[in-house]
């Protein structure tokens, strides 16, 4: 089966709980009914509607930008995609494998090797052990890393951090590819060859998306485009048509 999203009548709502609402001291309040019929009722709450009735399809070939001011819902969007929040409304079915580069430090224990971390997130995106020991000297020749690697990641700088992170999310060529704007990992030098390495993979998978403002990244690597303004899919379009309409519509 060729790879595939497909997202029919999707919401997203953050359950927002007041700080009043949080703290062992407040609760007791709560219990007690000290502040009365008012205060005794269940912690007051909010939600943030981050997304309402995306529908979205996409199929092999899509390349797709997701263009939005801040807060529109765009990285919302991505962690759907990606299966890490559920839908509270709609449904999602997809298909194929998927690399999603919008949290490539979840997950890392700080005990581990950064050996280990290669080793365990091969395995995880479907490598064998051995496959994914081969990627050990490709990633320490490609972070420069190679003797660190050795030991916890605890001790690494950030910026170690993010090219171990970096390196290891971009190792595999996914069937699906998603991007949260163009993940900015370690110095100048590294940046240029991560660069590189970066659009080779865009340009080799089979489905993209990615949130950016970088219009010129959209324009290279886009066919197509959405724009989010709250939530919603204010328009569909080429990327052209897309930046047009963002502009024209503040
Ligand atoms: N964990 C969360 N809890 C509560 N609200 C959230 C949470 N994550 C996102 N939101 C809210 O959902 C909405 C969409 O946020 P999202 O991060 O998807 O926007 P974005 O388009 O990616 O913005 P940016 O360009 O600034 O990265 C915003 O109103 C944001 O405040």
């Amino acid at each position: 089966m060729q790879p595939f999203i497909q997202l029919r009548d999707v919401d997203i709502a953050f359950p927002v709980f007041d700080a009043q609402s949080l703290g062992l001291i407040n609760s007791l309040v709560r219990f007690s009914g000290l502040h009365g019929r008012r205060a005794a009722g269940p912690a007051p709450m909010r939600s943030v509607q981050a997304l309402h009735g995306i529908n979205l399809s996409l199929q092999p070939g899509d390349r797709i930008g997701l263009i939005g001011h801040n807060g529109a819902g765009k990285s919302t969007l991505l962690r759907v995609l990606s299966g890490v929040y559920e839908p509270v409304r709609g449904e999602m079915r997809q298909h194929g494998s998927i690399s999603a580069l919008t949290d490539i430090m979840l997950g890392m224990d700080p005990e581990a090797s950064g050996l280990d971390f290669i080793i365990t997130r091969g395995i995880v995106m479907g490598l064998s052990k051995r496959e994914a020991g081969e990627w050990v000297q490709e990633i320490g020749a490609f972070t420069e890393l190679s003797e660190r690697l050795h030991m916890p990641v605890r001790t690494y700088s950030t910026g170690m951090l993010l090219k171990l992170a970096f390196a290891v999310a971009t190792a595999i060529t996914p069937d699906i590819l998603l991007m949260d704007e163009v993940v900015g990992a370690g110095d100048a030098k590294f940046q240029e060859r991560a660069q590189k390495r970066l659009h080779d993979l865009m340009a080799r998978v089979s489905i993209l998306v990615v949130a950016s403002h970088n219009e010129q990244l959209l324009k290279s690597f886009c066919s197509h485009a959405l724009v989010l303004r709250q939530g919603t899919i204010a328009h569909r379009g080429t990327v052209d048509d897309c930046l047009d309409f963002y502009h024209a519509n503040p």
